[in-house]
């Protein structure tokens, strides 16, 4: 940092907050901060960062919306692309705008599309009522390195067209991955040791030679034959898919198990009424959101909210702060069930909204209602340990009892 930068910048027209969002204590409990941004204001000015904070539910969703003002390319954590080297070639839908960005969508949003859906939903399900049926057998387990991992870990792989082998490098990567958004702070330290054996598995993974035909990753490569992306582009596509498509869902999962257990009177309303299952999974998306954050970049000087910004200023939007804000939510620290948490910030919004999410949703649903089919009570046997990452709210281990019916 230059000598000017240590210093914090003039003409702030905002509140500043010594707030830092990548503290082991901002990690592991960022609700009282999320509630002191949202106080001071629509925006805020995070001293540590010399960045702006953006944590209420309406500004949020308005950045979101605004690609044109807050932009992606230039990437979507702390590390700006125009100034610094990216960790890794950039992706070409996350960190891309239009009309690059439109041309990867395109591909994606086809093949992870409700319709596709439909062809993997059977084998979904069936992976979902063995898995519970085992876990019932078993009693006692942690849920989330036999449930909430083993899940995503099983369908999604198979529905790419993995080989079996080394699936559990998929969550090295997306925990590097998240990790390298925020800071180059102890938590990325920590994770880039695990990382390097991995990044050469994960780069032959997303070779054609290695999917198998018509899994997603092979319809990608089809979007390349037919002309609409090149095939280098394909490979990137489904590395994509690898970074994006395990470690959001295994946290999806994670956390909604914790809140059910936790509210076991919520568990009780969901086992009552089985079809509140994605609903269920909706709200705690809502409630324990598995991706904190993104950021963006300000791409010419404007007034947003207003506070005047400069080109190149970095803005880091809190999805988890917008998702209780009390603007938008009745009792929005209240995990409940029968809300209906329309227009939530946990998949993003606009443009760059997650494409995965028709992925997101079916194995929630489905995880939820084997589970609701075969389990009376979600005993606590102790209590979760967390996981910290620069950007996803994860738990390591959380020791369950499934009680049958
Ligand atoms: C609970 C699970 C998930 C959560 C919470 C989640 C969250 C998000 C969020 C917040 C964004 C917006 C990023 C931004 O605005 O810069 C996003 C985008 C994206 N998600 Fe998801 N995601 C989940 C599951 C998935 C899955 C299963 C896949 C792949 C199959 C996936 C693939 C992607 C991709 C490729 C993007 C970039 C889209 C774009 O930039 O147009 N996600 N996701
Ligand atoms: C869940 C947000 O979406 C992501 C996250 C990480 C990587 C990528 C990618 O496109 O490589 C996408």
């Amino acid at each position: 940092m230059s000598d000017t930068q240590t210093l914090t910048r003039d003409g702030i027209d905002a509140p500043r907050l010594d707030i830092d969002p990548f503290s082991d204590d901002f990690l592991n409990m960022p609700y009282p901060y999320h509630e002191r941004m949202r106080e001071a204001g629509p925006v805020v000015w995070l001293e540590p960062y010399q960045l702006w904070g953006v944590a209420r539910h309406e500004e949020v969703r308005a950045g979101l919306n605004d690609w044109e003002n807050f932009i992606s390319s230039a990437g979507v954590g702390l590390a700006n692309f125009r100034t610094e080297k990216p960790f890794r070639p950039p992706s070409l839908i996350l960190e891309a705008d239009p009309p690059q960005h439109t041309r990867s969508r395109t591909v994606l949003a086809r093949v992870l599309s409700p319709k596709m859906m439909q062809k993997v939903r059977a084998d979904f399900e069936k992976q979902a009522n063995e898995l519970i049926d085992r876990l019932v057998e078993q009693g006692e387990f942690d849920a989330i390195k036999d449930l909430a991992k083993a899940y995503p870990l099983k369908v999604f792989p198979d529905a790419v067209g993995l080989a079996a082998e080394g699936r559990d490098n998929l969550l090295l990567y997306g925990d590097m991955v998240f990790n390298a958004f925020g800071p180059r702070n102890h938590v990325f330290l920590d994770a880039v040791g695990r990382y390097e054996p991995v990044r050469e598995w994960i780069m032959n993974q997303c070779q054609r030679s290695e999917l198998s035909p018509d899994g997603f990753g092979d319809l990608i490569y089809q979007a390349a034959d037919a002309g609409e992306i090149k095939h280098e582009e394909a490979t990137l596509l489904v590395r994509s898919l690898l970074s994006a498509g395990v470690d959001t869902t295994v946290n999806g999962i994670g956390n909604a198990m914790y809140c059910l257990a936790q509210f076991p009177e919520q568990y009780d309303k969901l086992v009552a009424n089985p079809t509140l299952a994605r609903q269920t999974f909706e709200e705690a998306l809502r409630f324990e959101s598995p991706v904190q954050t993104f950021f963006r970049t300000v791409n010419r000087p404007i007034e947003f909210a207003g506070t005047p910004m400069l080109a190149n200023d970095k803005v880091i939007f809190f999805l988890a702060a917008a998702n209780r804000d009390g603007r938008q939510w009745k009792n929005p620290d209240v995990f409940d069930i029968e809300r209906k948490p329309v227009g939530h910030m946990a998949f993003g919004s606009g443009i760059h909204g997650c494409v995965g999410q028709a992925v997101a949703r079916m194995e929630g649903e489905l995880i939820f209602t084997a589970m609701t089919k075969r389990v009376k009570r979600i005993e606590m046997l102790g209590e979760p340990t967390r996981r910290l990452n620069n950007t996803l709210r994860a738990l390591e281990s959380l020791p369950v009892r499934f009680v049958p019916h």
